[in-house]
C-alpha cells in the first residue's frame, strides 16, 4: 500500500512547524498532527487532558471510538529539544494517515502537555518518525506508524517534500518522480542514536568556496531550525551586516532588512542551497525590526540538526530499508 497527505505550515507568516491531517478510530476523529522524524512517539491531545490546558486543539476520545481499547498499565512521558513534553496513558487504534490505514496503532492519548504546546492551537499532537527505539511507552515500547505500516508499504520509505510558506507532502510507500528533478543521492543512516543521522559532506556561504568537511547531523522535520557548529555558524553571520548572537533572544539576530546569504552543503558530491528567504525565520516579535536566523548554533544541543528551513530545499526519501538510508534531491 501507499499514502499521500499534505503537510500545511501552522502559520501563514512563518514556518514554525508543519501539519497533516490524521483520521483515528471509529467514527473516524481527525486530528492535525506534526510529523517528526526527529521523534518516535505518536500522541495526540484526548479526552484525558484538563480543560485548561486545551486552547482550540482537536482532541481524540478514544471512549468515543468502538474500535480503540486500552493498552492497560502502560504511560508514557516525552520532553522535545525545545523544552516542551506531554505524558498521559496508552489506546490502540486504527489510525489512516493519506490513505494508508495502521490497525492497532498505539494512540498515546495526553494527560498532561506542556505551556508551549497548550499555546500552539495548529497542533494537536505529534506522529514520531525516528525509530522506535525512541519510543518512550513503559512498561513495553511501541512501533511508530511507519514501523507498523512498513511491511504493507509497496517499498519501505517515506518522504517528505516540505515547501517554503506553502503546502507540501509527506507521502508513504513509494518515490514519486514528479517531486524531484535529477538524481537521488543516497547516504548511510547511523539509527543507533534513534534518529535520522547521516554525514554531510561540507557547506558554503553565498559564492563562497565549498568547505569539504563530514558534518555528522540529523533530519528532523519537528525541529523548524538548522543548528549547525558555531565554526560554520560564524562564517555565514560574518556576511550579515548588523548580525549579533543574541543572549537575551537565545540565537543570531539581525536587522531584518539585512541582505542575507544563501547556505549550501553537501549530501555526497550533491549540493543543496538554502534560498536567503528561508534563513530569515522571523522577527523576534511581531513587528520587530530584528529578525531570528533560520541557521543557529548546535553547541547547545549537542548534535547537529537539519530542520525544515534545510529539509524545505530539498525532496528527502526516509529508507527505512535494512540498513536505512536517507536520500536527497533537488526539485
Ligand atoms: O525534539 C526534537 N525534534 N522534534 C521536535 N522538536 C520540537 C517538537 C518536536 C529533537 C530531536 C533531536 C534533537 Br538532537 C533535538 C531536538
Amino acid at each position: 500500500g501507499t499514502g499521500s497527505a499534505a503537510a500545511v505550515p501552522i502559520n501563514a507568516d512563518f514556518d514554525i512547524a508543519y501539519v497533516t491531517p490524521v483520521t483515528l478510530g471509529t467514527p473516524p476523529q481527525t486530528l492535525q498532527l506534526d510529523f517528526d522524524s526527529g521523534s518516535s512517539d505518536l500522541w495526540v491531545f484526548s479526552s484525558h487532558l484538563p480543560t485548561s490546558q486545551i486552547r482550540g486543539q482537536q482532541i481524540y476520545a478514544p471512549n468515543k471510538s468502538s474500535t480503540a481499547k486500552l493498552l492497560d498499565g502502560h504511560s508514557w512521558s516525552i520532553t522535545y529539544g525545545d523544552g516542551s513534553g506531554s505524558r498521559g496513558n496508552v489506546y490502540t487504534d486504527n489510525v489512516t494517515v493519506g490513505g494508508l490505514t495502521v490497525g492497532s496503532q498505539a494512540i498515546e492519548c495526553a494527560q498532561q502537555v506542556s505551556s508551549s504546546f497548550t499555546t500552539e492551537d495548529h497542533i494537536d499532537g505529534l506522529v514520531g518518525l525516528g525509530f522506535s527505539t525512541l519510543n518512550t511507552v513503559s512498561p513495553k515500547s511501541q512501533l511508530t506508524f511507519f514501523d507498523n505500516a512498513k511491511s504493507n508499504l509497496d517499498s519501505p520509505v517515506f518522504t517528505a517534500d516540505l515547501k517554503y510558506k506553502q503546502a507540501g507532502t509527506y507521502d508513504f510507500g513509494f518515490i514519486d518522480e514528479a517531486k524531484y528533478t535529477g538524481e537521488i543521492t543516497y547516504v548511510p543512516v547511523n539509527s543507533d542514536p534513534g534518529y535520522w543521522t547521516f554525514p554531510s559532506s561540507g557547506y558554503a556561504v553565498g559564492s563562497g568556496n565549498f568547505t569539504a568537511s563530514s558534518i555528522s547531523g540529523i533530519a528532523d522535520t519537528g525541529t523548524s531550525l538548522v543548528y549547525l557548529p558555531t565554526a560554520i555558524v560564524t562564517a555565514y553571520y560574518r556576511q550579515v551586516q548588523g548580525a549579533t548572537n543574541s543572549r537575551s533572544y537565545g540565537g543570531y539576530v539581525f536587522p531584518c532588512a539585512s541582505t542575507l546569504p544563501t547556505f549550501t552543503f553537501g549530501v555526497g558530491a550533491a549540493r543543496f542551497t538554502i534560498p536567503a528567504a528561508y534563513l530569515n525565520y522571523a522577527p523576534v516579535t511581531p513587528g520587530s525590526a530584528t529578525c531570528f536566523g533560520g541557521l543557529q548554533s548546535s553547541s547547545g544541543v549537542g548534535i547537529n540538526i537539519w530542520g525544515d528551513v534545510a529539509l524545505k530545499a530539498a525532496f528527502v526519501v526516509f529508507n527505512g530499508g535494512n540498513p536505512p538510508t536517507i536520500g536527497w534531491a533537488a526539485k
